[in-house]
C-alpha cells in the first residue's frame, strides 16, 4: 500500500447518544505512520468520535474505512482484531493483576509462554518505567504509570493504528513529557496514533495534521506547524 493511502478513512459519519445528534456527518482520514490529532472544546464530540470508529456506538451512521475495508457493522473486537487498538480515557487496569499479568490480557491470540514472554521484554523496551515495575500489583501505580500501562497493553496485540483519549489528563508533567515522547518513540516504530489531547500545544508539536471538532462538526484541518502558529483559531475552538 502506497504511503500516501488512507490508513483509515471515516466518511459521513455520525453518532448519537438517544436522541443528542453528537457527531454530526463528519469526514477525516489518517495515513499510514501519522500523528494525527483531534481538537475541540469539551463536549465538542471527540470521545464519541474514537468510540464510533471503535463499533461502541449504540447509534451511528457512516464509514469507516480500515485498509480500505469498511468496519462499519463490525464489533469493536473485530475491529481490534482488523488492527485498530482503543485506550480509553478511564485505563481500564484491573486492580489485583501485576503490571505483567495487565499485560498479557493484551495479548490476542494464545501464544506460548515464551512468545508472551518475549512480546512482553519488547514492550518493556518501549516503556521502560514499566520495566522495573512487570511485578508490582498494577493499580499501586502513579495514574501516569498507569496510563503508560494502559498504553503498552494496547500495543501488545501490535495494532496498526491506536487511538488515544486523553492521556495526559491528570498526569505529573514529569510523566507527560515520557508519554510524549513515548508517543513519537512509537510513531518511530510504524505505529499511527489518532490523538485527543487538551495539552494542545504538546500535542500538535508531535504530530503531523489536526482536524478541529466543534459542536460535533469538523471546523478546520490543518497541518500541525500550521495550526501551531495559529493563535486565533486555537482560542476560537480549543480553549477548555
Ligand atoms: N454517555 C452519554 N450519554 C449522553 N450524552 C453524552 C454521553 N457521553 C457524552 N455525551 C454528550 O455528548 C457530547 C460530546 O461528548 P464527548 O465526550 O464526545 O466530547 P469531548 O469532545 O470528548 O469532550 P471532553 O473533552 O469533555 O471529553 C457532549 O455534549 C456530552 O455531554
Amino acid at each position: 500500500m502506497s504511503a500516501f493511502k488512507p490508513l483509515l478513512e471515516a466518511r459521513g459519519l455520525n453518532a448519537w447518544y438517544d436522541r443528542s445528534h453528537v457527531v454530526q456527518d463528519i469526514a477525516f482520514e489518517v495515513r499510514a505512520g501519522e500523528i494525527v490529532t483531534l481538537m475541540g472544546r469539551n463536549g465538542a464530540g471527540k470521545t464519541t468520535t474514537l468510540r464510533t470508529l471503535m463499533g461502541l456506538l449504540a447509534k451511528a451512521s457512516g464509514e469507516v474505512l480500515f485498509e480500505g475495508r469498511p468496519l462499519q457493522g463490525q464489533p469493536a473486537h473485530a475491529r481490534f482484531h482488523a488492527g485498530l487498538a482503543y485506550v480509553p480515557e478511564d485505563r481500564r487496569i484491573v486492580a489485583g493483576l501485576t503490571v505483567r499479568e495487565n499485560l498479557q490480557l493484551g495479548i490476542i491470540a494464545s501464544p506460548s509462554r515464551g512468545e508472551m514472554d518475549a512480546r512482553i521484554d519488547e514492550i518493556a523496551e518501549t516503556f521502560p518505567r514499566l520495566k522495573e515495575r512487570l511485578a508490582q500489583e498494577a493499580t499501586s501505580m502513579s495514574g501516569g504509570e498507569q496510563q503508560m500501562l494502559a498504553i503498552a497493553r494496547a500495543m501488545m496485540a501490535r495494532p496498526k493504528m491506536i487511538l488515544l483519549d486523553e492521556p495526559s489528563e491528570g498526569i505529573m508533567p514529569v510523566l507527560v513529557d515520557e508519554m510524549f515522547e513515548l508517543f513519537a518513540r512509537m510513531k518511530g516504530q510504524g505505529t499511527t496514533i489518532l490523538l485527543v489531547e487538551q495539552n494542545v500545544e504538546r500535542a500538535l508539536s508531535i504530530s503531523d495534521r489536526a482536524y478541529i471538532l466543534d459542536q460535533g462538526r469538523i471546523v478546520h484541518q490543518a497541518g500541525a506547524q500550521a495550526l501551531l502558529a495559529d493563535e486565533d483559531i486555537q482560542s476560537r475552538y480549543c480553549a477548555v
